[in-house]
């Protein structure tokens, strides 16, 4: 739902956050080396310990904004918050092992599955016990046959969740997903889906989640926002989503379902 004050548009969520805010964007904007509006004022409150959709038309800057998130560009100071604190003034690798991020598709280090799970902690000078490791495996459903393997033998929906293991062990408090499983057949999707309801249940972990799939955010997510052009237009439950108002959003769902 989104309320237009004094000309300022303030998006509140329907539901109160339960356990608080986890992030907060205010007023984010981002304008490209030519002078277009990607992000326009994009104002959104990440509650702490649920998975949030983020759905709108190709273009229409999901993916920017989900970069900002963790400075994969450099949002303006004062534009997002983590638990209260900037980003901007937080150390971004810091940053970047709380609020840790996965991609469509997966680029594996060179060496075995261990050797990539335990790169992360490696750089902070810890090294991960194989018994650490196997844990790490099976969080991102893996079984213990993966830790020798080598990148290069995996299928993709496998080299996805050990990208998923290896991001686990910087242990984000937060999780981007930029269309994680559009490269995956149905059974790995559905295995990474299952390991983020799964990570939100047992961990409280909050999610944020960027999907072509709207079936995908109906199955998983708590929370979805829609973006077009560059601006949150509607916040929503995932059973709402036809009662969306705004005319873009609306045909854009009607396309998509
Ligand atoms: N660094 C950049 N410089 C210039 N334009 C950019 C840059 N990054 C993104 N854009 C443009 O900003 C718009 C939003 O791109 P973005 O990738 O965020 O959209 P999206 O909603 O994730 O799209 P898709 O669903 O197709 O992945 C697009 O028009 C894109 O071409």
């Amino acid at each position: 739902m989104y309320c237009i004050v004094d000309g300022l548009r303030e998006h509140l969520l329907a539901m109160e956050p339960e356990n608080g805010t986890k992030m907060e964007v205010r007023d984010l904007t981002k304008v490209s080396d030519k002078d277009v509006r990607i992000l326009s004022k994009v104002n959104l409150d990440i509650p702490k310990g649920v998975i949030m959709g983020v759905i709108g038309p190709s273009g229409s800057g999901k993916s920017t904004f989900l970069r900002a998130l963790n400075r994969l560009w450099e949002p303006d100071s004062g534009s997002v918050f983590l638990d209260g604190v900037d980003i901007c003034e937080l150390d971004v690798l810091n940053l970047r092992r709380k609020v840790g991020m996965l991609f469509q598709l997966p680029a594996l280090f060179e060496g075995t599955v261990a050797d990539n799970v335990r790169y992360g902690p490696q750089l902070k000078g810890k090294k991960l016990t194989d018994i650490e490791v196997y844990k790490l495996l099976a969080l991102a459903d893996l079984d213990s046959s993966f830790y020798s393997k080598a990148g290069g033998e995996l299928s993709v929906g496998q080299a996805q969740r050990v990208a998923l293991a290896r991001t686990l062990a910087n242990e984000p408090e937060v999780l981007l997903l930029d269309e994680p499983t559009s490269a995956l057949d149905p059974i790995s999707t559905q295995n990474i889906e299952d390991v983020l309801v799964k990570l939100k249940r047992d961990r409280g972990m909050t999610i944020v989640i960027v999907s072509h799939s709207i079936k995908q955010i109906q199955r998983i997510a708590d929370v979805v926002c829609l973006l077009v052009n560059g601006e949150i237009v509607e916040i929503l439950k995932p059973h709402q989503l036809s009662e969306a108002k705004h005319p873009m959003a609306q045909r854009f769902l009607q396309l998509s379902s």
